[in-house]
């Protein structure tokens, strides 16, 4: 006996969230409730403003005709359903089928897009391995070079992950890295994207001794997995990506030709993103996951998430798009 529901949620984000043009103000988006018998599961669909290319109307939409055809008892194609429907519909039924490991890997990798002594801080609380997430590209290249630099000399065996989202002109990457003490290019674990074409990206990375890794051009048309030279790691962002049966396969794509795979957020609510964090564990073990994103909004939903202590709001309390 199957039934299904569909919440609709949106959350109040901190003031100071801004996707490249826009101030996200609010978090809008979907969970989806799958139940058999009295097995149940959740999943989140959220598409995110700027970085989707389906808005979370469009995801709701189609999130309803195939919960349609779920609850019918038909089998529903993920392959060609919008990439945030995808995840959140195959993330539910890997939960009603039991198949997501309980065990989450709640290590984030701070992520600094502000101030760097919020990081420092941060990075001493930190147990283990040391890493840290920054932004760059936002501000001068020369800052962001001497700030990489203020980190790596600072906080012994520190691993950074910058990340410049195509910001850079193959200059401006230059000029980063000369700021960059040559001494120090080790402790830089990657560098997300320096420029608009992964072309001068890999030209970039081969030039100056700087690793890189993929994080949009994982989602552009015809990306395949490939190891070369000066390319460490790709960052999946499910959210973007698609369903968890492809996030799966480009995992262990990358770990075929020795690349890290890192599971990121795409800012997802709590619930999605405890999902990500059972989901990082289970399928890259050794690899910290960028999931520093819940200081972002001002409420969790449903479930928490370890040491937040912002105010939680639970399913019951939304409304119910839709239920059959
Ligand atoms: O990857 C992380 O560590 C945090 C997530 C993050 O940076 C991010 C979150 C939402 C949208 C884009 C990005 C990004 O990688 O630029
Ligand atoms: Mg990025």
């Amino acid at each position: 006996m199957r039934s299904a529901k569909l919440y609709q949620y949106q959350l109040p984000m901190d003031s100071g969230v801004i996707l490249r043009t826009q101030r996200l103000v609010n978090r809008e988006g979907w969970v989806v409730e799958l139940q058999d018998g009295d097995q149940k599961g959740y999943g989140e669909i959220a598409p995110l403003p700027e970085f989707s290319q389906e808005s979370a109307e469009q995801a709701g939409e189609q999130a309803q005709a195939l919960l349609e055809q779920w609850v019918a008892g038909q089998a529903i194609d993920l392959e060609k359903a919008l990439p945030s429907v995808a995840f959140g519909l195959s993330m539910a039924e890997l939960e009603l089928q039991g198949g997501l490991p309980q065990a989450g890997n709640y290590t984030v990798a701070p992520l600094c897009s502000g101030d760097p002594d919020d990081l420092v801080i941060a990075l001493n609380d930190m147990p283990g391995e040391k890493v840290a997430k920054i932004k760059v590209g936002m501000y001068e290249a020369v800052r962001d070079g001497m700030v990489a630099n203020m980190f790596i000399d600072s906080i012994p065996g520190i691993r950074l992950r910058l990340d410049a989202n195509r910001q850079w002109t193959p200059l401006k990457a230059q000029q980063f890295a000369k700021y960059v003490k040559p001494e120090n290019r080790g402790g830089i674990a990657f560098l997300e994207e320096p420029c608009q074409s992964p072309a001068d990206s890999l030209a970039f990375a081969q030039e100056t001794g700087i690793n890189i890794a993929w994080d949009e051009t994982v989602r552009d048309e015809g990306f395949e997995v490939r190891a070369e030279p000066g390319v460490v790691a790709i960052v999946i962002k499910p959210t973007l990506v698609g369903s968890v049966q492809r996030c799966i396969e480009l995992v262990k794509q990358a770990n075929e030709q020795d690349l890290t795979a890192v599971i990121s957020s795409s800012m997802e609510t709590s619930l999605g993103l405890n999902q990500l964090a059972r989901f990082a564990e289970w399928q890259t073990p050794d690899v910290i996951p960028g999931l520093d994103t819940m200081q972002l909004f001002l409420s969790q939903l449903e479930t928490p998430w370890p040491q937040c202590k912002l105010p939680l709001k639970t399913l019951a309390e939304l409304d119910v798009a839709w239920s059959k």
